[in-house]
């Protein structure tokens, strides 16, 4: 009678504040996470995450299949995100066990991750200051409603040290990771009540010498299905 409620990607949700409580549970269990402290977000780091093999390999493989990289809102300008990207094989024999240990890592079922992305920065490339969870303003929401619904956690991997730039920075949470080989970063999109934290703004600062390499996963609420 009353039809389908369509979820929204913003407010309080029941279901991301316990999606967000449950990950952050796993998290401080873990002797090796770290977390910032800070009240006004959830953000972690596990030094050595991945060892120098494997995020050669990943490096190897971005250097392969990258492409000049690309964003969901159509309300960015030109400069805003100018880094090379490419999606990760998920079946593939080297990334496979690397994406299940980032999702068993949060304690989240693999299949909540969108694909891994690759992303390589020269000097001069950066990617403006944004949020990685959805609006509901903007025309790709139904599109993300359908395909796993809203962003939850992000994690991130440096798979190179930089010489110089190329931090990740929030500036309104106030932290400034520097990128570090095998280094992991992850962090909760949302606010304990389910709602989008915006202090969660973040930016890949520009390259100013040396090259960057990261992988990025974002995980959905739902499982992602890829059509
Ligand atoms: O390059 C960085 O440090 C940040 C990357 C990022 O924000 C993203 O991939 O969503
Ligand atoms: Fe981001």
């Amino acid at each position: 009678m009353f039809g389908r409620r369509k979820s929204k990607a913003t407010g309080a949700d029941p279901t991301r504040q316990r999606f967000g409580a449950e990950v952050a549970q796993r998290l401080d269990s873990d002797p090796r996470m770290v977390k910032a402290d800070m009240p006004t977000a959830q953000i972690y780091h596990c030094l050595d995450f991945l060892d120098t093999a494997q995020c050669d390999a990943l490096v190897a493989m971005i250097d392969t299949h990258r492409r000049p990289s690309t964003l969901l809102s159509e309300k960015a300008g030109a400069g805003f995100r100018t880094s090379e990207s490419c999606d990760m094989a998920r079946h593939d024999p080297q990334v496979r066990p690397i994406d299940e240990s980032i999702a068993a890592a949060l304690g989240i079922p693999p299949d909540h991750g969108e694909t891994m992305q690759g992303q390589r920065y020269a000097p001069g490339q950066q990617f403006r200051a944004h949020h990685d969870y959805f609006h509901d303003s903007e025309s790709y929401w139904k599109a993300m409603e359908k395909s796993g619904g809203q962003r939850t956690w992000t994690a991130m991997i440096y798979l190179n040290d930089v010489t110089e730039g190329g931090a990740t920075w929030f500036p309104q949470a106030g932290i400034k990771v520097m990128p570090r080989k095998g280094l992991l970063l992850t962090w909760n999109n949302m606010n304990p009540d389910g709602s989008p934290n915006l202090l969660t703004l973040h930016e890949g600062m520009a390259v100013v010498e040396g090259t960057k390499y990261i992988i990025t996963k974002w995980f959905r609420e739902r499982p992602w299905i890829t059509g």
